[in-house]
């Protein structure tokens, strides 16, 4: 692959010499038109640092030629910018290529974003890569700002995430749930929860979307895989994007490839699940007797034309993808690091036992009446989302006029990265923030539903996420579970302060190794 690269790059840069090669008697015509050309750069070069040195610009760390600051961006990009913020400032313009990229670290500025300028960044960039594999910006999280992606919103919203919908999926999380503790049960030796929580969720949000699960059948197995590609390749910064001349490099290096064999094979599962849906009639056969299931719905909003835009194929496939992307590495990402950060803090660990034990007693089924009475459990989630939150940098905005924010000038085409990682562990906002204290949260009004900027894990404003009902429910019922039912080791007597804690690259922030734990039934089980 390395020699087909270099191989490709000498052939380009060949032939580039080569036809610059030229008659010298034929240079003479030239030299007219090239000194005018030369002549409109130098005024428009000129005319550019001219309007640029009138602008007040966010502070800027120095940056390489062509490359921008990309290189200070590293695997781990989140802990980066929050090292170059600390020298800084809370708003910082990068540059990744020539692309000029607003870093956001603080609450106070990010509050400026999504709450005084929400409208004039209430859009994404939409890279190559991302509209081959959502479908062209037709899903919801990258559809442009506007009246499309206000009806798709609120499809999605009214018909997979309102309340009513969340409650009417509560057998749908009763079940998976007990197996889930069942599987725990049966095992021998160590349990690998990173996989359990993943399989956990996607069953999950298979049954909520499609009206049945894939499981542990080839199709399933090969559908995990292909959602974990479909993070990693979303996840992934092209370098085309950022230097336009430069996307000839992706091409030859296999990534461009890459994506069109993810973005074809995950249609065609999505076809195939579609398709069966249409023929098989609800309530029968392999799906889900819960009632209707999202697909259903959009089928029927298909034929009755009910929603004001009409629902082909590619968005119905599109909304179906957004459920998978928003809803499944998030939720298992925020359990895998409950447990992890549990396991390393024992007190913790038996504080929540001891409260969730102590509401829901032996009962096989907790309910939302119980949830409500334990405090602890809602102030560690809390805790999770503002030292692990799932997507540390959020999900970037794009600027779609010039904006004054706080004082700087952002033009028109920036992108804007909102470093939650970095706003959650900020010592302006919180005590001690590199410490795992549940406690914090336990006198204190702060939520994570928008309001209070130092912990914005679901992002807020117009495009905040509309996840959030959903995801606690969720949360809240495994974890209860896990500590009501088991006690906890790590395995082959190692302690909590041995446990790898390298996060691993990409859209979603996880562990780089598996969590494995030892699960002893307790009393309750
Ligand atoms: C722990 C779980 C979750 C976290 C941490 C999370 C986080 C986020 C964040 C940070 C954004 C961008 C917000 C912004 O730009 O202000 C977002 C958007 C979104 N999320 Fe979630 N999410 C979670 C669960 C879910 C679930 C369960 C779903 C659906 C099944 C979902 C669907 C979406 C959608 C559709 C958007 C795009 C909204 C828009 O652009 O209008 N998310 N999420």
């Amino acid at each position: 692959m390395r020699k087909k690269f270099l191989s490709n790059s000498i052939h380009i840069l060949f032939s580039f010499s080569y036809s610059s090669k030229m008659d010298q008697t034929q240079l003479h015509p030239f030299i007219f038109p090239t000194l005018i050309s030369l002549l409109l750069l130098w005024s428009i070069t000129k005319w550019f640092f001219k309007s640029a040195g009138n602008k007040k610009l966010p502070p800027s760390p120095p940056k390489l030629p062509i490359l921008g600051n990309l290189h200070q961006l590293g695997s781990l990009p989140h802990q980066n910018l929050q090292s170059l913020a600390r020298k800084h400032g809370p708003l910082m313009l990068l540059h990744f290529g020539s692309v000029p990229v607003l870093i956001v670290s603080s609450a106070d500025a990010a509050r400026e974003i999504m709450r005084t300028h929400d409208l004039t960044l209430g859009s994404r960039p939409l890279y190559k890569a991302h509209k081959k594999l959502v479908y062209d910006g037709k899903d919801v999280v990258f559809a442009p700002y506007g009246e499309y992606w206000r009806q798709v919103r609120s499809i999605f919203v009214l018909q997979l995430l309102s309340n009513i919908r969340v409650e009417s999926f509560r057998s749908i999380r009763e079940e998976e749930t007990a197996l889930f503790m069942k599987k725990i049960r049966e095992s021998s030796g160590p349990v690998n929860l990173t996989k359990m929580f993943s399989e956990f969720t996607n069953d999950g949000i298979c049954r909520s979307a499609f009206g049945r699960k894939y499981g542990e059948s080839e199709n399933g197995k090969k559908f995990l895989q292909l959602l974990t590609e479909l993070m990693e390749l979303l996840g992934t910064i092209s370098i085309g994007d950022f230097i336009p001349w430069l996307s000839w490099i992706t091409r030859v290096n296999g990534f461009d490839k890459r994506v069109d064999n993810v973005a074809k094979r995950l249609d065609d599962f999505l076809e195939g699940v579609i398709q069966e849906r249409m023929e098989i009639p609800k309530g029968q056969g392999v799906l889900d007797k819960n009632g209707e299931n999202f697909v259903d719905i959009m089928l029927e909003i298909h034929n009755e034309n009910t929603a004001g835009v009409s629902i082909g194929r590619d968005i119905m496939k599109a909304l179906v993808l957004d459920a998978f992307v928003g809803g499944t590495d998030t939720i298992s990402t925020a359990l895998e690091w409950v447990m992890t950060e549990l396991l390393r803090h024992p007190t913790v660990m038996e504080k929540l036992q001891n409260e969730v034990r102590e509401i829901a007693k032996d009962k096989q089924d907790i309910t939302d009446n119980d949830f409500e009475k334990m405090h602890y459990l809602k102030a560690v989630i809390k805790e999770i989302l503002r030292y692990h939150p799932p997507f540390p940098l959020l999900v970037p905005r794009v600027a779609s006029k010039d904006v004054n924010i706080k004082g700087y000038d952002v033009s028109a085409g920036t992108v804007v990265m909102i470093n939650a990682w970095a706003i959650g562990r900020d010592p302006t906002s919180w005590n001690e923030p590199e410490k795992f204290q549940p406690e914090r949260f336990l006198n204190s009004s702060i939520d994570f539903k928008g309001l209070d900027f130092e912990l914005i894990p679901f992002g807020t404003g117009r495009r905040g996420c509309p996840g959030i009902a959903f995801s606690v429910a969720n949360i809240e019922i495994v974890l209860a579970n896990l500590v009501q039912k088991f006690n906890w080791e790590l395995p082959e007597g190692a302690e909590g302060k041995d446990l790898d804690m390298t996060e691993r690259p990409g859209i979603t922030v996880h562990r780089d190794i598996p969590l494995l734990a030892l699960a002893i039934q307790s009393k309750y089980c």
